[in-house]
Order: structure tokens, then C-alpha cells, then sequence
């Protein structure tokens, strides 16, 4: 198990190159499993999750071929259905959330599709209903083998068109029906579908590849099926969950710091949320400065009412983001709610925080109020372990914000989704280092 050990109270300056998006980087090379021709992809981030994914495809027998510092190529002519049935595959296939999107492009293709039960966060319960229950819509059989941890599977001699109404608006859920249908027989109709901009994305590169599908950005989306889908070229957004990690860093941090690059319109609200904080942040052109700012207070609500910060499905504030929120308040002005209404046990890193000297109250598994600290005194470091990849970054601002030396365990949990983190702060003034 890795560790940083951060030295905190260090003021950073300089710009920032956001990596590539790690939950569109994970639906998009699960759909280089719809065609036998080439698909080059760029903007792929080097990060623990996309990793293992390349290396399951690898496996599988698509043949990937690094081509750039983020570009590869990977052609699936020539894919092993038995590995499937493997103890590797399993293994593998059990270490990441993002493994479970293979499922829908394996049915489309090969009629088939088997995955362990996935990995990824343990913020709660993360159920697969949407998705074997959008399978079974389109006429595949489902079954859950519980020994051995659990084992999925669907097959489908044929995949006919068919209209459903998700049960929730899963995002991987959404990407795994989706690229089963494109290219079922006759038309698809997917009402209460996740329309992240990760899903807008997939749905680019799916026509591009010779998809038929409309409603692209909204909750219902109409797909004509195809026979077959031919290869393409696809570029990965900037990571819009690390973009706003650095906003929320920086004013904790009292730093100046510009993100270059956002694709600002893919932002949605994220932007205004941080606003919403008090945090000034200017956009020019398509990068965002934040100035260094010894002072940011929460507004209220325009009756006065304490601010609440909650997530909700796209285009809602991104639940992946609410860590961040919460530890960027505790040295703000005033006073916020936090609502993290998808997970239940996503907030429970804030004791690490209370140790720091943070003001919080945890309400309940899905509420936390924070009483900002106003700079009256620093957060102090400690030792503490990273729970889930985005705890682990809050805790990693709340290090860097924080006065004297903290240790952060479990780091492989941060390598899964921040590519060299520390690398790339140390390079603006930070001072982390792996031990
Ligand atoms: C690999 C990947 O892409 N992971 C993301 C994906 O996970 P993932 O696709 O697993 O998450 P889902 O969208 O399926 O659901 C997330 C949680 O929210 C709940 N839920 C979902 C929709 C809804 O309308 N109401 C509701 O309560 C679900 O029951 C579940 O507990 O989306 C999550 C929600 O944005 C993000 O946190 C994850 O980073
Ligand atoms: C929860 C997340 O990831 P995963 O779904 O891969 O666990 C996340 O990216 O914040």
C-alpha cells in the first residue's frame, strides 16, 4: 500500500493541463468491442482504472497498439470468448467499476457477455438493475451465479428493439443498453437515460462509427439498430470531476492557478456551484484562472436560507464532486449543507477532517453541515487513509491546505482516477512525495 506525505501550507502557482476523463475513457474503449475495424482514441488518461481496462482488452485479444504520449489504437478482430470464462478475467474484470460496460458491446456483437461483480468505490450500495433489466427489454437472458463473489450473465441469439423506461438514470447503466441496442433489430427507445457529457461522448463516437442515434444529450434516446458498426477516431474530453478538484484545491489552497483547456461548455453547472462558494474564477477563452484568494464566503440562498449543495443526475451537480465541495467550504466564510443523496456512505472521510480541526456536523449518512472556518486557523496534518478515489483527493486538498506534515495511505485509490498527481502539483509548488 502506497502512501504521499504531504507538507502542507505551501501557496501553488501555475497552470494546469486537466487529463483526459476517466468515466468516458471507461465506456469508450468498451465500445472498440462493436467492430472488427480500427479505432484510434485519444486524450486517454494514464490512470489506474484505464489501465486495467486496456490490459482486460489485451486479454480478450483486441489488439491495442500505443501510438502516442495518450493515443492508442485497438482493433477487435480477433476476440477470445473463452477468456470470459477464466479465473484471470475475473479476477481483472473485478478490480474496476468502469469492466461492467464490456457487457453491453459483448451482447451486441457476440450474443454474449459474462463479468464478475464489478469493483470501483465502496461508497454504498451499487446496484446493476438498470442494466440487466434493459438487457432482458431487448430479449437477452440474465443470470447471477452467486458463488466464487458473484457472476453475471446475458446471452441473446438475437437482440430485438424495444422501448423502456430505466429505473434510474444510471450512467454506466445508460452507456451498457445503449451500446446493446445500436445494433439490435429495429428501434430502441431508452426514456430516463443518464445524458452525462460522458454519454454524449459515447453517442458521438457510436454515429460516428455508423449508429443511429437521436435524442443525443436527453434523457430519451431513439436508436435505429444497424447491422454493423465500422471503426473510427474519438477524442476524450478534459476530466470535468478533476477540473473541478483543482478549482476546489486552489482556493483552499489560496493559490493562483489556471486549467487550461476545460471545454468550459461541457461544464454544465460545475462552475457555478464553485461560485456559488464565493470562489472568483475567470474564464479566458476556454481556460479558467483562479486568482489567489485569502477569503471566499458562501453565499445563501436568495430568501437567505443556508446554502445547500446536492447532487442529482446530469444536468445536476455531479456527485463526484461534492467531496470537493465539502472540503473546499471548511475554510470558506459561512455556512453549507451538503446532500449526497446518490451514496449513502460517501461522506463518512469528514471524521478525518474534524481531526484536521475542520467544523462539521454529520447529520446522517447523506448529510453533512459545514461551518466554514473562515482562515481563523489552519486545518493541522495528520495521518489518515484515503477511503474512495474522491475522499481521497479531498483529504489530499485538506493536506495541502493544512499546517505541518500529513500522511496519506492508500493512495492507489487517488492513482485510480488522478493521473501522477503528484507530479503534476509538486511541478506548481506542492510538496508531495510517494512513500
Ligand atoms: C465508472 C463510472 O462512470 N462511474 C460513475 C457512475 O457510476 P455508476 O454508473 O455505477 O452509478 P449510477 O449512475 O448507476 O448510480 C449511482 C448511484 O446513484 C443512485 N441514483 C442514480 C440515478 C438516479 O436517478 N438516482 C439515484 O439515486 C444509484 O442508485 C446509485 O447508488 O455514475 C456515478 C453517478 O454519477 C458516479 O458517481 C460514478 O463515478
Ligand atoms: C465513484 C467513482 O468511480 P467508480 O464508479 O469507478 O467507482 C468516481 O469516479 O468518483
Amino acid at each position: 500500500m502506497a502512501s504521499f506525505k504531504i507538507t502542507g501550507g505551501r501557496r501553488l502557482q501555475g497552470e494546469l493541463i486537466p487529463q483526459g476523463a476517466k468515466n468516458e475513457a471507461l465506456q469508450i474503449l468498451c465500445a472498440v468491442l462493436l467492430t472488427s475495424e480500427p479505432v484510434t482514441i485519444h486524450n486517454i488518461p494514464n490512470i489506474r482504472d484505464v489501465n486495467q481496462l486496456i490490459d482486460l482488452l489485451g486479454d480478450l485479444g483486441v489488439w491495442v497498439t500505443k501510438i502516442g504520449e495518450s493515443s492508442y489504437r485497438f482493433q477487435a478482430s480477433d476476440v477470445n470468448l473463452d477468456y470470459l470464462e477464466t479465473p484471470t478475467f475475473k479476477r481483472k474484470a473485478g478490480a474496476l467499476r468502469g469492466s461492467v460496460m464490456l457487457l453491453g458491446p459483448m451482447l451486441a456483437r457476440f450474443k454474449k457477455g459474462r463479468i464478475p461483480r464489478p469493483g470501483g468505490d465502496k461508497i454504498g450500495r451499487r446496484r446493476l438493475d438498470t442494466h440487466f433489466l434493459g438487457f432482458e427489454k431487448l430479449g437477452a437472458q440474465f443470470h447471477y451465479d452467486t458463488n466464487d463473489g458473484g457472476f453475471y450473465r446475458v446471452d441473446a441469439q438475437n437482440l430485438k428493439g424495444a422501448y423502456m423506461l430505466l429505473d434510474e438514470a444510471s450512467v454506466t447503466g445508460t452507456a451498457n443498453v445503449l451500446m446493446a441496442a445500436v445494433m439490435a433489430e429495429g428501434t430502441t427507445t431508452i426514456y430516463n437515460a443518464a445524458c452525462e457529457p460522458y454519454l454524449q461522448q459515447l453517442s458521438k463516437m457510436l454515429n460516428a462509427m455508423g449508429a443511429k442515434i437521436s435524442g443525443v444529450g436527453s434523457n430519451l434516446l431513439v436508436i435505429e439498430g444497424v447491422s454493423e458498426l465500422h471503426g473510427t477516431e474519438h477524442t476524450m474530453l478534459p476530466d470535468m470531476i478533476e477540473i473541478g478538484s483543482f478549482i476546489g484545491m486552489a482556493a483552499m489552497t489560496q493559490s493562483e492557478v489556471t486549467i487550461k483547456n476545460c471545454q468550459i461548455p461541457q461544464l454544465g453547472i460545475i462552475p457555478d456551484v464553485f461560485k456559488r462558494l464565493g470562489i472568483q474564477m475567470e474564464f479566458r477563452g476556454d481556460d479558467i484562472f483562479i486568482p489567489a484568494q485569502d477569503r471566499y464566503e458562501i453565499e445563501t440562498f436568495l430568501d437567505g436560507g443556508m446554502m445547500t449543495v446536492a447532487d442529482a443526475p446530469w444536468p445536476g451537480f455531479t456527485p463526484d464532486l461534492l467531496s470537493i465541495v465539502l472540503v473546499t467550504t471548511v475554510q470558506a466564510s459561512g455556512t453549507v449543507l451538503i446532500h449526497q443523496k446518490m451514496f449513502e456512505s460517501r461522506l463518512f472521510f469528514v471524521d478525518k477532517l474534524i481531526e484536521m480541526g475542520a467544523q462539521i456536523i454529520l447529520c446522517d449518512p447523506h448529510r453533512a453541515t459545514v461551518v466554514g472556518l473562515n482562515r481563523r486557523m489552519p486545518l493541522k496534518g495528520i495521518r489518515m487513509s484515503s477511503p474512495d478515489i474522491r475522499a481521497g483527493v479531498a483529504l489530499l486538498i485538506a493536506a495541502l491546505s493544512a499546517d505541518g506534515v500529513s500522511i496519506i495511505d492508500n493512495i492507489e485509490q487517488i492513482d485510480r482516477g488522478y493521473q501522477n498527481i503528484d507530479t503534476r502539483l509538486n511541478a506548481i509548488g506542492a510538496e508531495i512525495t510517494r512513500v
